[in-house]
């Protein structure tokens, strides 16, 4: 039997799954957590890497693998191949202003045009622009520009710091794909834009080369074969064998909407990125820095764990009583509101009880997904179903209601780890040179059954 193994390397934890290359089925899986926070020394992921691989038994008899993981986190290489500095992820949101000072000096028009996407903070080039302003020493230092994949996958081959690596720092031997690179706000349809990278980060440096992708990247000193890997959400879509009319809706550590499309999409509003998908066609996404957590939070609040929290809010009815949660607890990426807080309102003496108040975050935290939903819808998108995915939508009563906010029916495969499983594809991909048609197993099927009184009081609470 041929092994491939998938990788998500992801915001909270590094998650393995080992497939077998011809049907697809689970052999073995593995994971291991990540720091909490939002700078990490990339040092914590390669660790966990190794302890994901040791939990999923090895890699001893695996043939290929491909490594997916979180966007556009910006590390930072010396001439030595070493780490300068922690990195950013993706959800912090420090480098808010960098962002408007690089919209301002571009135009949100011409951004859009050029990359497909308009600076956000959690973009890389916003990340670059912050560390040129805040930490110049640091960025005069700068040799190579990573995301989290590339250097996962860069290490995975062989290559690091000398000292830390069999085959040293060759930064030239640095690579990406197509969906990870169309998430720094410095690469388009024609390739990496050198005059934004150097806006941002104030010089130009080495940046990974962008593989197709079926293309492997090369090889483990075991003789492993590496595919390009992708970025995490692009994975996931590639797990799915998600096709055109398909929007997949993620909960995880980030929600993210997202379809595959053979139209770029551009919009100059920066609501919908028009990312790049791990195939060759297109991902325009939105994505929100609140998701799985603001129930892991209400859960907390209430001392309950998340079964829990689920049959609490089933005992409530369609919007909460009128009480309302806008879960801008870490500030907010869309709508593009990074300094925002969460707010309850609404309350009142009567709906002040455990079931409105799960039941209102649920609610809250997939309106802000059905908002994001008629963002992509807004782009030209067709929506023919939702495929439910990410650690929440295990849940219940998360797939309840979001039948009653989503305006098409609801698909939630079973519960596994698609961006992992999407890495698979791509590694078997690379092996045989053939993308393989796995069977997607559906675990559930929800008729849309729209409450309006759920997302009219979260639109007036919200505005
Ligand atoms: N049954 C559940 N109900 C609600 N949230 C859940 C449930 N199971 C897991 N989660 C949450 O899902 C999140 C992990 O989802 P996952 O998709 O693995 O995240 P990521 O890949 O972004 O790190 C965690 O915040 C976890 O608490
Ligand atoms: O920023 C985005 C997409 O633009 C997020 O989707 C990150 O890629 C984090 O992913 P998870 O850790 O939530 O899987």
């Amino acid at each position: 039997m041929s092994l491939v193994a998938g990788v998500d390397s992801s915001t909270q934890a590094c998650k393995v799954v080992i497939r077998d290359a011809a049907t697809g089925a689970l052999v073995r899986s593995g994971r291991a957590p990540h720091p909490a926070g939002t700078e990490v020394d990339p040092a914590a992921w390669w660790a966990a890497l190794l302890t994901a691989f040791a939990d999923a038994g090895g890699l001893d008899d695996v043939e290929a693998i491909s490594v997916a993981g979180q966007q556009h986190g910006m590390i930072v290489l010396d001439a030595e191949g070493r780490v300068i500095r922690d990195a950013l992820l993706w959800n912090d949101t420090r480098s808010a202003r960098a962002a408007r000072d690089l919209i301002a000096e571009v135009g949100a028009d011409d951004y859009a045009r050029r990359t497909g996407v308009v600076p956000v903070a959690s973009f890389t080039a916003t990340k670059l622009r912050w560390l040129r302003d805040e930490e110049p020493d640091a960025a005069a230092r700068v040799a190579a520009v990573a995301l989290p994949h590339d250097w996962l996958t860069w290490r995975l081959r062989g290559f690091g710091p000398a000292g830390e690596s069999p085959l040293g720092p060759v930064l030239g031997e640095l690579t990406t794909d197509r969906s990870d690179a169309s998430g720094t706000a410095y690469w388009g349809p024609n390739g990496y834009d050198r005059e934004l990278f150097v806006r941002a980060l104030g010089h130009d440096a080495v940046l990974p080369r962008v593989l197709a992708p079926d293309e492997a990247a090369g090889r483990t000193p075991d003789g492993i074969l590496v595919g390009a890997g992708a970025g995490d959400n692009a994975a996931a879509a590639l797990g799915l064998d998600a096709a055109p009319g398909d929007v997949v809706v993620s909960i995880g550590t980030s929600g993210t909407v997202f379809a595959v499309t053979d139209a770029a999409v551009a919009d100059p509003s920066g609501t919908v990125a028009g990312f790049a998908d791990a195939t060759g066609r297109r991902l325009p996404l939105i994505a929100t820095l609140n998701a799985a957590r603001v129930l892991d939070v209400t859960a907390g609040l209430l001392g309950v764990d998340h079964d829990e929290l689920g049959r609490l809010a089933l005992e409530a009815e369609p919007g909460a009583s009128g009480a309302v949660l806008v879960p801008y607890f870490e500030g907010e990426r869309t709508p593009n509101l990074p300094e925002a807080t969460a707010s309850f309102s609404g309350l009142t003496l009567a709906n002040t009880t455990r079931s409105s108040i799960a039941r209102a975050a649920i609610e809250g935290l997939l309106c802000g997904l059905a908002d994001g939903l008629d963002a992509v819808r807004g782009q030209g998108v067709e929506v023919s179903r939702v495929l439910l995915i990410g650690g929440a939508a295990q849940n219940p009563a998360v797939r309840h209601v979001a039948a009653q906010v989503f305006d098409a029916p609801v698909i939630v495969p079973v519960p596994g780890e698609y961006v992992a499983d999407g890495a698979a594809r791509q590694a078997r991909w690379a092996l045989t040179g053939e993308r393989p048609a796995w069977p997607l197993e559906v675990d559930a099927e929800l008729e849309s059954r729209p409450c309006g009184v759920i997302r009219e009081q979260y639109a007036r609470a919200r505005a």
